[in-house]
């Protein structure tokens, strides 16, 4: 794995790549579900599968929003995100098996031995990052974190990409995303970055055809587009 020429030689300097959390580092979506689930039961809410996996990527506050305007659900944003978040927390704290994405670790040790950055750039709560990477012990693997709750406008829009590369000091030439959502996939190109995107099929039906190429496995990344 990751020898060799690869299909896509940049012409420019790949200085960062920036990883998507949940259904990248970790098949988490499902747990996100289960607790959306949950809290739809709660409210009485009629919520489609399609309707909740078109918010795959997309913060909770900002998901909160839309179903409150859609659903007309009178409880206020903070109420539902609170619940939202400490429900999260408990399970994201308890969940086994807990195990990093297959070749993870193998793929975050050879960008490191390339001398390259590292972020994570996810939609959950900083707290949550923070507990995954713990629990997953990768913390000191990622030189960057940018939550959802740090940018203006969660994915589908660029910030949080563009303030991870800002952290990161690289430009946007200069990085490449990993993604699962279609959401995410359309803020890393919207940030104009290259992206990759990452099948996961249990992070729902999720349309990466706007992604640069996809993946199924982190060993399809080769030497070559980690220059
Ligand atoms: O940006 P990431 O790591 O894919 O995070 C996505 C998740 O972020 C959470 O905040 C949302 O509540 C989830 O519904 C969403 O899927």
């Amino acid at each position: 794995m990751l020898t060799g020429g690869g299909d896509m030689m940049r012409n420019r300097e790949l200085k960062a790549v920036i990883f998507d959390m949940d259904g990248v580092l970790i098949d988490s979506e499902p747990i996100h579900f289960l607790v959306e689930q949950k809290l739809f039961r709660q409210f009485g809410l009629r919520i489609t599968e399609e309707e909740q996996h078109a918010y795959v990527g997309v913060p909770m506050k900002e998901m909160w929003k839309l179903i409150r305007t859609r659903h007309s659900l009178t409880l206020s944003e903070e109420q539902l995100l609170a619940g939202h978040k400490e429900q999260l927390i408990a399970e994201f704290s308890t969940a086994e098996p807990f195990e990093a994405m297959e070749g993870l670790r193998e793929l975050l040790s050879e960008i490191k031995n390339r001398g390259l950055k590292t972020a994570v750039a996810s939609s959950s709560p900083r707290q949550l990052i923070e507990t995954v990477l713990a629990r997953l012990r990768l913390t000191p693997m990622f030189d960057v974190i940018v939550s959802g709750e740090e940018v203006k406008q969660g994915k589908p829009s660029p910030d949080i990409f563009i303030e991870a590369a800002s952290l990161l000091q690289a430009t946007a030439g200069e990085c490449i995303v990993i993604e699962d959502s279609c959401n995410g996939v359309r803020a890393a190109k919207s940030a104009g970055m290259e992206c990759i995107g990452f099948y996961n099929p249990n992070s729902g039906n999720q349309d990466l055809s706007g992604a640069d190429r996809v993946i199924r496995h982190f060993s399809e990344i080769t030497g070559g587009e980690l220059q």
